[in-house]
């Protein structure tokens, strides 16, 4: 696969999981766990036998699909035999694809109970177990699926759990369905990427939406998620986004799977610049080209916001992280910032002239690449006509300001959030929203919140703090609106 050396999770892991030990490992998202866990999966994998004997559980569809792609590369020179089963795909294409006897079967949680209740899949040869965002799958939304799942497989089972975070509540409940299990934590200053550049802007919930195309003009993304709170927000930003000229698409849960899959392979194709998405985006995806990551609603616990930013800066590349706070959020901001052990820098936001010169540079930079391609043909001689009668000056600027429009013209709808409940001194509780009420963990939310006020105004006094163009320039296309 090109790897040239290990990762440490990597390093930390794969030798214990061959031995056979139950794992829960822990590193900083991109840092390869899937392989992680991939390569000891594989190796116990008897080509021989056809049933399934390795389970790989993922809390979202699209997650499910990429690992067992993944998993697939690495077993395919063993010529293992592996399927993802997922909801929102036909159920009776599955049930034939079982009957090919897959070895390794990746699925949703969900689909996986459906599958194990028709009995058209069978997990009593199922040696080795993964959940791949463990900490997600034993929160509240999940655990009860998982707890019904892992009850159709053998004790005897190896389990592998792995994330980039993992409360320590979460880790507690982990460990009752493990055998002493060796905790592999790969350690970082931060739980955060350090080649995440993080930044901060306050603003009231009405002026987020142009201070994000604001950003998006200066900073320049090549490929950019935006994150929303809600499937109303998403659907809002998109439009918005379309009717400001960027190429950006949503995803989220009610949407067809059909979409689903098609807005992400858009992306991953280049062909829109901008997903805007929910939480359902935020764990696992491995897309190459995210430069930048915005959070349009800061997320309501801080794993979230760790997830959601480690879609860029994978792999060692560098990556611009953005979250938006309201001012009565703003107790929230300093619950990441403690969980991450990170501060975010305030960024203070750019003007609408500092916008539109991201914009003349991008009408720059597509006039120049035109120049470049030297297939201009009869525009040739128009243009020595033109020279004929004006400053080759003023029609090269003529040309800018053709190309430079203006977005901020265009009137958008952003339906107001309500922003999260204002923070008391107390702890965050996990995840609300589950299927399942009550329960939870309380999170690090801890007493004595120090006030955020003390270095606010120092940094954002610094011009030092905005993210120097952030990416490469004239990377986010704008289409003809
Ligand atoms: N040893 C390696 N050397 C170089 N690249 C690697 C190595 N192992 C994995 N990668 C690549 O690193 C990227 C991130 O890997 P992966 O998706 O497994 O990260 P992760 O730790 O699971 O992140 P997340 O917490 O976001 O799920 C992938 O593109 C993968 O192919
Ligand atoms: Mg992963």
């Amino acid at each position: 696969m090109g790897f040239e050396e290990a990762t440490p999770i990597q390093e930390g892991t794969i030798r214990l999981g061959m031995e056979g030990k139950d794992i829960i490992g822990q590193a900083q998202t991109g840092t390869g766990k899937t392989t992680a866990f991939g390569i000891p999966l594989i190796e116990k994998i008897d080509t021989r036998d056809g049933n399934v004997q390795g389970l790989v559980i993922a809390p979202t569809r699209e997650l499910a699909i990429q690992v067992s792609e993944e998993l697939y590369n690495l077993g395919k020179d063993k010529n293992v035999r592996i399927l993802s089963v997922f909801g929102g795909q036909e159920i009776g294409r599955q049930i034939r694809a079982l009957k090919n006897r897959p070895q390794i079967i990746v699925g949703t949680p969900g689909r996986l109970l459906d599958h194990i209740n028709r009995r058209t899949l069978k997990l009593e040869n199922v040696n080795t177990l993964v959940l791949d965002e463990a900490d997600e799958m034993l929160n509240m939304g999940f655990i009860e699926d998982i707890q019904s799942i892992m009850s159709n497989v053998p004790d005897t089972r190896q389990t592998l759990l792995f994330s980039a975070t993992m409360p320590d509540p979460i880790r507690r409940i982990a460990e009752k369905f493990m055998k002493t299990p060796e905790i592999v934590k790969i350690k970082s200053k931060e739980m955060t990427v350090e080649n995440i550049e993080q930044f901060f802007v306050k603003s009231v919930e009405r002026e987020k939406f142009d201070i994000l195309s604001r950003l998006l003009n200066v900073q320049q993304p090549e490929l950019a998620i935006v994150f929303g709170r809600t499937k109303r927000r998403v659907d809002e930003l998109a439009h918005a986004l379309n009717l400001r000229g960027y190429l950006a698409e949503g995803i989220h849960g009610d949407l067809s799977q059909a979409k689903r899959m098609s807005v992400l392979k858009q992306f991953k194709a280049n062909k829109i610049d901008i997903l805007v998405a929910t939480d359902v985006a935020a764990r696992g995806l491995d897309i190459s080209g995210v430069s930048h990551v915005y959070n349009f609603d800061i997320p309501q616990d801080p794993e979230s916001y760790v997830h959601r930013i480690g879609r860029t800066g994978r792999a060692g590349k560098k990556g611009v992280a953005v979250t938006f706070v309201t001012p009565r959020e703003m107790g929230y901001l300093s619950i990441v910032e403690r969980t991450t052990k990170k501060k975010m820098e305030a960024l203070v936001p750019p003007t609408a002239d500092e916008a539109v010169i991201g914009l003349q540079r991008v009408a720059m930079e597509q006039l120049e690449t035109m120049t470049e391609k030297n297939n201009l043909g009869s525009y040739r001689e128009l243009a020595t006509e033109m020279l004929d009668k004006h400053d080759a000056v003023d029609l090269v600027a003529a040309a800018l300001k053709t190309l430079t429009k203006d977005p901020e013209d265009a009137p958008v709808q952003i339906t107001e959030e309500r922003p999260l409940p204002s923070r008391g001194g107390g702890g965050y509780k996990g995840k609300g929203g589950g299927r399942s009420s009550g329960g939870g963990y309380k999170g690090k939310g801890g007493s004595g919140r120090p006030s955020s006020g003390g270095y606010k105004g120092r940094r954002e006094s610094s011009s030092s703090s905005r993210p120097s163009g952030g990416g490469r320039p004239g990377r986010t296309r704008r289409h003809e609106s």
